[in-house]
């Protein structure tokens, strides 16, 4: 199943969508005349017709009308009102992905009239520069060529990977949250840079390129973190004090801890949408 000619739609103009329209219309995946978006606010509404320049409208049904793809973009306490508002208008030709987190692919069925395949994915911002790292997984009736059209609709702002709906939560918790986390070990190491006397920009480029630049060693060597680790530590050198304060501080369990609450969070989202 291709994306070729197919007329995608949103619910939800925010943040999250707006990253997935930068990366697909900036790709030249779909042209704009074949993407709708639908938001309550007037504003958002206005900026998106403005900087894609997209279908917008108040109506959720309109996009429904239009689309072949509809992506659900609002947060997750919205979802059980879009749902009961629009879940009947929806057809089995169509494809829905929901980006919501902690909202599964039985919660939005019930709400479909029929066998609507339904894909669950989890997206995150970097999406806006192509480079965003998307898990998705299928509904009951999704079938192998909906996940393809997923993966595809995904791969062109990043990378995408399948996963069992399952482990949806973790994703949640280590990608979806994730950008949040490396911004903050980022703005930690430039402040880090300043104490030590950096001026401020040059702080935060060297931090951020860093950063950059070792994901992209882990990327393009294939080479495990643990050995690239090992070449930048020179026996008693400079390094070997900076990663023993790290461990000192407990950075490791740092990570463990906040994907934990994190997907423990993303868990209890879908016990909260009722
Ligand atoms: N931000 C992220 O990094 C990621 C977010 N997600 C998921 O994406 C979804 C959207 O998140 P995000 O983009 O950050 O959220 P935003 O709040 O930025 O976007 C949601 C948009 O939907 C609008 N909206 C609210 N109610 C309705 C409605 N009934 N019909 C149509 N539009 C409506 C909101 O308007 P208003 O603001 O006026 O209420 C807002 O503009 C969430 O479910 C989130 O879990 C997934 C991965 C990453
Ligand atoms: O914080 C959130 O709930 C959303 C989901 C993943 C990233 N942002």
């Amino acid at each position: 199943m291709s994306l070729n000619g197919k007329k995608l739609g949103f619910i939800g103009g925010g943040a999250m969508a707006e990253a997935l329209l930068t990366g697909i219309t900036g790709a030249g995946l779909l042209p704009a005349q074949q993407i709708m978006a639908s938001d309550i606010s007037e504003q958002r509404r206005a900026y998106l017709k403005e900087k894609f320049a997209i279908g917008v409208t108040t109506d959720n049904s309109t996009v429904i009308n239009h689309a072949d793809i509809v992506i659900l973009a609002v947060k997750p306490f919205v979802m059980s009102e879009v749902l009961a508002e629009t879940g009947s208008r929806f057809s089995s030709g169509q494809i829905v992905i929901s980006i919501a987190a902690g909202i599964s692919t039985t919660y939005i069925e019930k709400y479909l009239a029929g066998q609507v395949p339904v894909v669950r994915a989890m997206p995150n911002t970097p999406a806006l520069l192509s480079a965003g790292a998307t898990a998705v997984c299928c509904g009951r009736w999704a079938l192998d060529r909906h996940q393809q059209l997923a993966l595809s609709l995904f791969s062109a702002v990043g990378r995408a990977v399948p996963v069992p709906e399952k482990l949806m939560d973790a994703v949640t918790g280590l990608s979806g949250s994730g950008p949040a986390y490396m911004y903050i070990i980022a703005e930690a190491l430039a402040d880090a840079g300043v104490r030590m006397g950096l001026p401020r920009d040059v702080a935060l480029i060297l931090a951020s390129q860093t950063m950059l630049g070792s994901a992209r060693m882990i990327q393009e060597t294939g080479r495990s973190p643990a050995v690239l680790k090992d070449m930048v530590t020179t026996p008693g050198g400079t390094t070997i004090e900076g990663l023993f304060a790290l461990e000192e501080s407990g950075i490791r369990a740092a990570m463990y801890r906040a994907v934990e609450r994190a997907s423990r969070r993303s868990a209890e989202l879908s016990g909260e949408a009722k």
